[in-house]
């Protein structure tokens, strides 16, 4: 298992990169199913989660051509209509063919998402939701059969707001029959990318980026060339990665507009922040000072950069409340930066960090992508040598993670 080795200390200065969005790709890549054209993609992320999609996807039988971070899905001859558990499990996003199968095909079966290290992670809102759209599912021996002659339009209210759940029913909506009303929909920036990808393909839109997004569905979608978002995740990452080690980056191809509560909450630790239409830029040169941060849905902090101002915190001025309020078990890296030296209680989804002058190098272990993520942060400010085992979680969402660390000046190593 590989692992990787970093010497802590130096602060993070000069120029990165930012990689297309892993939480866009996923789901656009799945709506290449959803018509027999091309679809072209760039700014396509290499990770190990688009690789899973793709080759998902040419399992059933999408025709994928590669190019340097771009792909064109060809939907001719799909014909096998299923997720199998090995792929799912280790991807949840699997879960995006269901909507597209269906919708065009009458048919899917994929295999139910197991829960994750970060909470049980159930996807009954995009059975309900397909079920009020005609579908008839069963779930037989871990799997969900669906079927519908031809999906039609519904009104359906998310009662917990679904990112997944919101792109899935919009991608099956696209070619229903008639008028689809999703209430209390996901307003995050990659559900607003995919009804941009889907309406280049034909599709009829509106609403996203609000709660409610209407679909009017058609009977068939066209092929379309789309630019993939920036990683906002990616991006809050680099940014918090630099604050902590007193550092000054820049961000290029980016976007300010998508991080606006990130930027905030480091503006409020200290740093000073410049943007302009892709880039942004971050200075810190006194130590952090501590910022209370609580997750929800967009536009309110996220949850996938809680674990990384957890590690920000840690070595802050000052105590800081890190509430979750998106998953129930997502904390799993507290306990291993309290290896590395931090002071953190934790209560229910209540997380009590009181920040220490310095944090000493450990062994430590990834438990899920955004943990991975804290412990490299930390590791970066430690004194000494932290080895992080279990890098493949960071893998699956972090485009050349140690390459583009290093280029900041870090002292960073893969031990294969
Ligand atoms: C590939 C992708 O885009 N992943 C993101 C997506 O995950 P994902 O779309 O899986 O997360 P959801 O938005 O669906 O989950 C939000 C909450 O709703 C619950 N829920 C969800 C669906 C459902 O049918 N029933 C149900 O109860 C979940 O358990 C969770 O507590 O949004 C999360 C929340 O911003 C992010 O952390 C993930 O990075
Ligand atoms: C939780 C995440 O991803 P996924 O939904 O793919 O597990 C994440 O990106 O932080």
């Amino acid at each position: 298992m590989q692992k990787l080795a970093i010497i802590g200390g130096t602060p993070l200065r000069g120029e990165v990169r930012i990689s297309g969005a892993k939480n866009a790709a996923l789901p656009i890549l799945c709506a290449g199913l959803l018509t027999a054209d091309d679809l072209h993609l760039t700014n396509l992320p290499d990770l190990h989660d688009v690789i899973t999609m793709r080759r998902l996807l040419e399992q059933m039988g999408i025709v994928a051509t590669l190019g340097e971070s771009e792909i064109t899905l060809n939907g001719t001859h799909v014909n096998k209509l299923e997720a199998p558990y090995d792929m799912v499990k280790t991807m949840r996003a699997a879960i995006l063919v269901l909507g597209p199968l269906v919708a065009r095909f009458g048919e899917a079966k994929v295999s139910l998402p197991g829960g994750c290290a970060i909470g049980s992670r159930p996807v009954n809102l995009h059975i309900k939701g397909l079920e009020a759209m005609g579908a008839e599912i069963s779930i037989e021996h871990g799997y969900i059969h669906a079927k519908a002659k031809r999906l039609k339009g519904a009104r359906i209210f998310f009662d917990i707001v679904s990112v997944t759940g919101t792109e899935n029913l919009m991608m099956a909506a696209a070619l229903a029959d008639g008028v689809t009303v999703l209430e209390n929909s996901a307003r995050e920036p990659e559900v607003i990318d995919l009804a941009d990808c889907l309406r280049a393909m034909g599709a009829k839109i509106t609403g996203d980026g609000t709660d409610t997004i209407t679909i009017t569905g058609v009977e068939k979608l066209n092929g379309a060339s789309h630019r993939i978002m920036p990683d906002r995740i990616e991006s809050g990452t680099f940014l918090v990665a630099a604050a902590a080690t007193g550092g000054s980056i820049t961000l290029t191809n980016t976007r300010a507009d998508i991080l606006e509560t990130v930027l905030e909450k480091l503006a409020e630790a200290g740093a000073k922040i410049e943007v302009n239409a892709d880039m942004i830029r971050l200075d810190m040169s006194a130590r952090p000072k501590s910022v209370n941060v609580r997750t929800a849905p967009h536009p309110a902090f996220p949850t996938d950069m809680q674990a990384q101002f957890m590690a920000l915190n840690c070595i802050a001025d000052g105590t800081a409340m890190v509430v979750e309020t998106i998953f129930e078990n997502r904390f799993m890296h507290v306990q291993e930066l309290r290896r590395l030296g931090a002071q953190i209680d934790v209560e229910g989804n209540t997380a009590l960090v009181r920040g220490v002058e310095r944090l000493e190098g450990a062994a430590v272990m990834a438990t899920d992508l955004r943990a991975s993520a804290s412990l490299v942060i930390a590791a970066l400010v430690a004194q000494g040598e932290t080895v992080i085992d279990r890098i493949y979680h960071l893998d699956r969402g972090y485009e050349h993670i140690e390459a583009k660390l290093s280029k900041l000046g870090a002292q960073i190593r893969r031990i294969k």
